[in-house]
């Protein structure tokens, strides 16, 4: 396979490297991964995450075990292992969906081309979904994300961080409110550090601030990714999205979902159908990552912990994909099915 290399995500001389985003961002580690239980602990334990991200990660993993003589049999089965290593992202099953296709139909030897069109591909589908959103943004802006979508999520230059940083590139002065994202904190350690490598002027906040910069109309419009959109335009991410459409529909503030179009579930007619992963207690009673593990709860405190929630379209001003800007009336009339 040819070497490759992205911000989170890297193939050098025959081997797959992930910066461990468990790390980050006060350690900037990059772990080799040789094996399927290794990418599936490394998928799980959130070292590599982010929708497109995980499906790019799983295919290179495919492509290198095929470029390395891995049979037909043992690649079927390995596909199906991360196919399932979480259950929310789409990308990773459309991801690996391509890859199997290939398999049947030209071989083990066809796969690490598939990989790389992957990876090649998802950089593409981030820059045009980019320059189309950033056409939304009006100068001066004062934009609110939540989570990380940027180049640690993806192949390329990522979803609503894209925009961010389509914007800034085009010197439209904006300012970023960035949710920290409880319980696992993408927010306050990712997007924090990527707004900071890119320029891009920012302020953290606690996720239960938001209501109120809206309230003071201090935010022009929200920028949000997501792990799957069903076809009537419902989408899941990151836990809190639900509670930021929400006070933005209450407060006229805009709110945006972008996302390229291999996030978008064509068998998924309706938000509620989209399985949520729930995680373990321990990631709300406390917290942990390079500074350590803190347990501030009582030990057994009984914990809900599911990882992303479910948007309904109704709250939606605008999905910006790839293919274009969409409108209620548009994804009404079943656009997400033609794309
Ligand atoms: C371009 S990334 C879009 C989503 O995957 C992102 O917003 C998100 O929810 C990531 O969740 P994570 O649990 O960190 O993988």
């Amino acid at each position: 396979m040819h070497d490759l290399q992205a911000t989170s995500i890297k193939y050098q001389r025959n081997t797959l490297y992930v910066l461990d985003q468990h790390q980050l961002p006060h350690v900037e580690n990059w772990l080799p991964c040789e094996s399927v239980d290794a990418m599936v602990a490394m998928i799980q334990k959130l070292q590599i995450r982010g929708a497109p991200l995980i499906g790019i990660g799983a295919s290179l993993l495919l492509g290198h075990l095929a470029a390395n003589g891995a049979c037909t049999t043992t690649l079927q089965r390995n596909a199906e292992v991360l196919r399932a290593a979480r259950p929310t992202a789409v990308n990773l099953m459309n991801n690996m969906d391509s890859m199997l296709a290939v398999l049947q139909t030209s071989g083990p030897s066809a796969l690490p081309t598939e990989a790389e069109r992957l990876f090649h591909e998802d950089v593409a589908l981030c820059n045009s979904l980019a320059n189309l959103g950033a056409e939304l943004i009006p100068a001066n802006a004062n934009i609110l994300t939540h989570c990380n979508t940027g180049s640690l999520a993806t192949a390329g230059v990522g979803t609503a961080i894209g925009v961010i940083n389509a914007a800034h590139q085009q010197g439209k002065n904006i300012h970023v409110y960035v949710d920290e994202t409880r319980p696992l904190l993408q927010g306050g350690r990712l997007t924090a550090w990527e707004m900071k490598q890119l320029g891009v002027a920012h302020t953290l906040i606690c996720d239960n601030m938001a209501a109120i910069l809206m309230r003071d109309k201090k935010v022009d419009c929200i920028l949000v990714g997501a792990d799957r959109i069903a076809v009537n335009g419902d989408f899941a991410n990151k836990v809190g999205t639900y509670s930021l459409a929400v006070n933005a529909y209450h407060h006229n503030v805009p709110f945006y979902v972008v996302a390229p179009n291999t996030t978008v579930d064509i068998e998924c007619m309706s938000g509620e159908k989209i399985p949520i992963e729930e995680r373990d207690a321990a990631e709300v009673r406390g917290v942990s990552g390079s500074f350590g593990d803190v347990c501030w709860s009582p030990n057994q405190t009984p914990v809900y912990n599911p990882a992303f929630d479910v948007t309904p379209a109704a709250l939606i001003s605008g999905w910006i994909l790839d293919k274009g800007v969409f409108n209620q009336e548009q994804i009404k009339k079943g656009v997400l099915k033609t794309l």
